[in-house]
């Protein structure tokens, strides 16, 4: 018997037990959606009780019709042959049969561990482990791993050279997949950790440390779902190419309720995508930006009245600048900024009450003169002036005029070098926030405090001067699931990727959403571009606030051709001293290249080599440039990328974090490296980005001469 015969029959024996495992799953998701309807139409009649035990009705079984649709595409992935004859079937979702009999076994469940966990060494009673390749409920492939040779039955049949490398040359696409049917022993560890404190997960490139840190995230929902999904999970990623790069993972394993942000947009309300120069970014993630915000929330607001006269009977009662300084400071003393709205009124009546005397203060008790004052408008309107709630971003829009305010008693330096100060307000100029400012506006919004509530039933004091604007954005606030509690700070698990790169001002705002928090932490440090790694670890320390860690590392690259990895690996070592280099160990006979050429030939070159790569592999090409160069490039590659949308990006090294290309153009090195202190280490970053080839293209190759 041929192979190739051999593989057929099996691929036909497969394909009869994955029918079984697919009729159920039809039969459960006829019996959800049935539920359903019922529950709909349980809503017609009936009382409030009745609408809540629909309610939960409806939502239980369209959460079980979603997972179930989830689990569709590919949902048997896996078999293992037992030492005594037994077969187990591994899937995306656990399933039964009308019996109770188990016919899948959900990949976390702990009865399926072993398909990651026996290796040859250790079967642990595992003959042979096959991994189920399939296009939707089709079999279209089997690869197997045969792990315990002396016991194997005569006629055990072992196809195929590895599932994992079959995955591993498959063509990119634009979205990241699950790797479940071919997690490796090192990563499933650290996937099934216990969810107790800090678990890190270190590693070099291409190591899985990403998708490892998202299975993981699945499977503490699995094991602790009540308080997880509770609680709620968030993952943090780099940015919102990044983020839409990895958001199938966790839906495609039958995951939903998960809440993913981009560094830029963990605060609810801002969506900030772009990146501040260095200088610019490095003084905003510093911890001495906290000194120089609790001042800026502190101060007053630009245009806040100086002096407030108030006619008392045929008396002037006057609070001037100085007191009303004191009585500000009295105020932040005893409370946060917004906090301390609701007691402005009271102790600006009792600075006014001790300026009334004599008959004036016996004819009418205080009480009659508190009632009298903060019942006029002119009081209401001085307060609301002096007073106002105020929204974080308002504060950071004065940031410029605050620091121009603290500098010039220090003859123009303070806090912040002369260079970093014009740094900052020439970024600040922009308008709008950069990612690098979210953590200010977050810190801000922990120093001022939460905003007063608006209640519909008290509509007295304080609270009547809330404006129409900011009720509007409550209401839209709370319709969310929203990030930033300040209190209760209220996220059950805190998953943060490409943690190496996190400023100590980004390490604070996270803190404070995972106080409570068990936490998973993904970064290498050779690919950070964060220029002071000392000032980070303590924030880091501080956000953990002595949670315990465990820390996994993964050893196998499996993105690189080891071809690309030996040359990124040379610029590692110029990054940092001694970085966590990855076995990478596909060969693929296709060398990087390098083309030196003149300024004249540049964007013609790197034209003609995104386009040739195009032609070369079936997936996805990036092209890298230099962030001072970048949008000048788009515009001369537009119409290379029009004609090719889904398949090639022009992008700037930062943006590169966390993805992945078959093919990739890095356009001027040098430049790269000297577009920051971090420069070696994002260039660490662009050349191993490549599953397959990779070209660089110069005006200049000193960088070529260093790595020797
Ligand atoms: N066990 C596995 N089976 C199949 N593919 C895998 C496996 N582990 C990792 N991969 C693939 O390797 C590639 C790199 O994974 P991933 O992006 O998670 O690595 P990383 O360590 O986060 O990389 P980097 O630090 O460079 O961002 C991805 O395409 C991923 O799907």
């Amino acid at each position: 018997m041929s192979s190739h015969n051999a593989e057929q029959r099996e691929i036909e024996a497969e394909q009869s037990y994955v029918d079984t495992v697919y009729e159920r799953l039809d039969a459960s998701a006829k019996v959800a959606q049935s539920l359903v309807v019922e529950g709909m139409a349980r809503g017609h009649v009936g009382n409030e009780g009745g609408l809540v035990e629909r309610d939960a009705m409806v939502f239980q079984a369209q959460r079980r019709l979603s997972a179930l649709n989830a689990a569709h595409d590919g949902l048997v992935f896996g078999r293992l042959s037992m030492l005594n004859g037994e077969s187990r079937y591994i899937g995306r979702i656990g399933i039964r049969d009308a019996d109770r009999e188990i016919l899948l076994i959900d990949w976390r469940a702990p009865a399926a561990a072993i398909f990651y966990q026996a290796t040859a060494q250790e079967p642990s009673g595992v003959v042979r482990r096959r991994v189920l390749r399939c296009a939707n409920d089709k079999v279209i492939g089997v690869e197997d791993d045969l792990l315990d040779a002396d016991n194997a039955p005569d006629d055990l049949v072992v196809i195929g050279e590895g599932a994992l490398l079959a995955s591993l040359t498959r063509a990119r696409d634009s979205t990241m997949h699950s790797v479940v049917a071919t997690i490796q022993k090192e990563q499933d560890e650290a996937i099934r950790a216990p969810s107790r404190g800090a678990t890190t997960i270190g590693g070099g490139p291409g190591t899985g440390k990403t998708v490892v840190a998202l299975h993981r995230a699945a499977y503490l929902l699995y094991t602790d779902r009540r308080r997880f999904e509770s609680g709620g999970v968030l993952v943090v990623g780099p940015s919102t190419v990044f983020m839409n790069y990895i958001e199938r993972v966790l839906p495609s394993l039958g995951e939903t309720s998960v809440t993913l942000r981009s560094l830029g947009e963990v605060v609810d309300g801002i969506r900030a995508a772009r990146h501040d120069e260095s200088v610019a970014a490095a003084a905003k993630g510093s911890s001495r930006m906290t000194g120089f915000l609790a001042k800026a929330a502190a101060a007053p607001m630009a245009g806040a009245p100086t002096e407030f006269r108030y006619f008392f009977k045929d008396d002037v009662l006057r609070l001037d600048a100085a007191q009303l300084d004191k009585l500000r400071r009295q105020l932040l003393n005893n409370a946060k900024r917004n906090r301390a709205y609701a007691q402005a009124p009271a102790v600006l009546v009792e600075a006014l009450w001790r300026q009334v005397r004599g008959e004036r203060a016996l004819d009418k008790g205080r009480d009659d003169f508190v009632e009298i004052v903060t019942t006029d408008d002119r009081f209401i309107d001085f307060v609301e002036q002096w007073w106002p709630p105020v929204e974080p971003i308002e504060i950071w829009r004065m940031l410029p005029d605050v620091i121009d305010r603290l500098s010039a008693g220090h003859g123009g330096e303070g806090t912040f070098s002369r260079v970093e100060v014009a740094a900052l307000k020439a970024s600040w100029a922009a308008g709008e926030p950069s990612i690098q400012d979210v953590p200010l506006v977050d810190e801000l919004r922990y120093l001022l405090g939460e905003l007063p509530e608006v209640t519909d039933d008290d509509d007295d004091g304080p609270k009547q001067l809330m404006s129409f604007e900011r009720r509007e954005r409550d209401e839209r606030v709370d319709r969310n699931r929203t990030t930033q509690s300040i209190e209760d700070d209220g996220f059950a698990h805190v998953l943060v990727d490409e943690a190496q790169d996190l400023s100590p001002m980004q390490w604070r705002m996270l803190g404070r959403r995972g106080r409570h928090a068990s936490w998973t932490i993904v970064g290498d440090d050779a690919q950070s571009s964060w220029p002071h790694p000392q000032e980070s670890a303590s924030a880091r320390k501080a956000a953990l606030d002595g949670k315990p860690e465990h820390a996994f590392r993964l050893s196998t690259n499996y993105r690189n051709s080891a071809e690309i990895y030996e040359l990124a690996a040379k610029v590692a070592v110029i990054g940092v001293p001694d970085p966590d280099l990855a076995d990478a160990v596909r060969r693929t006979g296709e060398l990087p290249q390098h083309l030196l050429v003149s300024a004249d030939e540049l964007v013609g070159t790197v034209r003609r080599s995104a386009r040739e790569m195009l032609d070369r592999v079936d997936g996805t090409v990036a092209v890298v440039a230099p962030r001072a160069s970048l949008g000048r490039l788009r515009d001369d590659l537009a119409e290379l990328t029009s004609q090719h949308p889904d398949r090639l990006r022009v992008l700037d090294g930062l943006d590169t974090k966390g993805l992945e290309f078959d093919g990739v153009v890095v356009v001027e090195p040098d430049a790269i490296t000297d577009e920051a202190a971090a420069g070696w280490r994002t260039l660490y970053v662009v050349l191993t980005r490549a599953t397959q080839l990779l070209s660089t293209v110069g005006t200049t190759d000193r960088w070529s001469d260093r790595i020797g």
